[in-house]
């Protein structure tokens, strides 16, 4: 029988295509393996990927996907989206269990490979004797904080909202409560309750693969290794196998080159800062209007995507939003006034393409992770301006243990003024300290290339992990 390998990634569109890369990435090594992907339905539109399944199965013969019913959520009284996410994959459990079954008819399945919000999942794998894996699509850093949280949990019994402590969390260094992921400031939330549950399980897992490398986060992979984040038990193998990211897309002749990349073309090389919020990350118009005042004043040239501000409280983009009206967003003549140095993009831009371009030199990012591996795989430096998810503890870790970063620093209600825009982007693009985050991050780049070369530690760490359940 062929060996199949399964993944099961969580259905927004960040966390699918690094699991898809994944796959990829074990094919290339195992040609003989066949992948599997499993595509649970959205809880909420978390970016459209039906175009790129489409896309990966015409260009991958041996990457099928396999879709699994809609289900109905019964109601939450939590306020996240996580939760929603959490619980929907959850009640896909037996539907999980009805395919790896029918799977195992023509496929000796050598293991299930899950997203970790897809943790409930686990307890299939180990019914059906197929040895469970995690694979975390953020830092080492957080993984270490995820795996701690049983342990925090267990010696303090109030939530992080009234704690107002720095968090002592093994590789990392001290995180405040209160940037620590939202969903997990209230321990009575139901998104805390799977957070928790999820971290239980990973630590029962056969092992966590980690999308990112030794050598950017030495700390934090040290102490998971060393069973510092699990004491209380054996840490699963840990493989850190990354930077994983989505390959540059290759254009056709006859495609059109989207115009934001043919004006870099007309820029000076490293002069254009690119601000960009991730999937989901919205701003209210007040805030909008104050980061073009901030761009403005810095006399820099920017690349800015702009989208509709929120209509939910979320902030964040869970249904399609249709393109902004700029000149009803923007500050009057903003557009025009800086028209010689600046460009503004609606909704969303080809970010993979705009990193790599030579005229790109710094990048205001929300710290999601894939951003985050983008911008060090192009040697481009960060200003890092968390929005949701765990992308606060993300700029604790850039600023201060990667230092590939300069913090924007907002106001105690999450307000960002013009002047710390006008001076976090002139700090990154032409200062001293901008200069040494600057060589660090190219320094991290090298890092990268040799962590995923012959002999680096990424490419070692996949062929252990392959080995790991050829055994079982
Ligand atoms: O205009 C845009 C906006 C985004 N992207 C791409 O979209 C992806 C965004 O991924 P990421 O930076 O990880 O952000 P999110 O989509 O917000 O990712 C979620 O998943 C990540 C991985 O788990 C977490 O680190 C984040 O906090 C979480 O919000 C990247 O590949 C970007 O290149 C574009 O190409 N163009």
């Amino acid at each position: 029988m062929a060996e199949a390998i399964v993944l099961y990634p969580t259905p927004a569109i960040g966390h699918m295509i690094s699991m898809v890369e994944l796959g990829k990435l074990i094919l290339t090594r195992h040609p003989s393996h066949t992948v599997h992907i499993l595509v649970a339905p959205q809880p909420y539109n978390a970016g459209a990927t039906a175009p790129y399944i489409a896309s990966v199965s015409a260009s991958n013969p041996s990457i099928t996907f396999h879709n699994l019913p809609n289900i109905t959520l019964p109601p939450t009284a939590s306020p996240h989206h996580e939760t929603l996410t959490f619980e929907l994959l959850r009640l896909n459990n037996s539907n999980v269990h009805q395919f790896l079954l029918s799977l195992s008819e023509r496929y000796n399945i050598k293991v299930l490979i899950m997203d970790f919000f897809c943790s409930h999942a686990l307890s299939v794998a180990v019914d059906l004797n197929i040895p469970g894996y995690y694979y975390f699509t953020s830092a080492a850093g957080s993984l270490a904080s995820f795996l701690y949280l049983r342990i925090i949990h267990k010696n303090t019994t109030k939530s992080f909202k009234d704690l107002n402590a720095l968090l002592d969390i093994p590789g990392l260094p001290p995180i405040s409560t209160s940037d620590m992921p939202k969903p997990l400031l209230d321990r009575c939330d139901k998104a805390y309750e799977c957070f928790l549950d999820c971290s239980n399980s990973m630590a029962k897992s056969a092992g966590i693969v980690v999308n990112s490398f030794e050598s950017l986060e030495p700390r934090a992979v040290k102490a998971i290794s060393d069973g510092l984040c699990v004491p209380d038990g054996p840490t699963p193998p840990l493989y850190c196998i990354g930077p994983l990211i989505a390959a540059t897309e290759k254009r056709s002749g006859g495609e059109a080159v989207p115009e934001c990349l043919t004006w870099l073309d007309t820029q000076p090389s490293q002069s254009v800062i690119f601000l960009c919020f991730g999937s989901l990350g919205l701003f209210s118009m007040e805030q909008l209007k104050e980061i073009a005042t901030g761009l403005e004043k810095s006399g820099q040239r920017f690349l800015w995507v702009v989208r509709n501000p929120p209509t939910q409280s979320h902030g964040l983009a869970v249904s399609a939003q249709p393109d902004p009206d700029l000149d009803s967003l923007l500050p009057e003549g903003f557009l025009d006034r800086t028209k010689e140095r600046g460009l503004v993009v609606k909704s969303w831009a080809p970010q993979l393409a705009v990193l790599n371009h030579k005229s790109v030199g710094g990048f205001v990012t929300h710290c999601g992770w894939n951003s985050v591996l983008e911008s060090v795989c192009a040697g481009v430096p960060m200003v890092a301006w968390p929005l949701y998810a765990e992308q606060r503890s993300n700029r604790v870790m850039l600023v201060q243990e990667m230092r590939i970063a300069l913090p924007m620093k907002e106001l105690e209600d999450g307000f960002v003024s013009a002047v710390e825009v006008e001076n976090r982007v002139r700090d990154l693009m032409d200062s001293e300290e901008g200069k040494s985050i600057r060589q660090r991050t190219l320094a991290m780049k090298f890092e990268a290339e040799a962590a995923l070369g012959e002999g680096g530690s990424s490419r070692v760490a996949l062929a252990k992990l392959v080995e790991s359940w050829q055994k079982c």
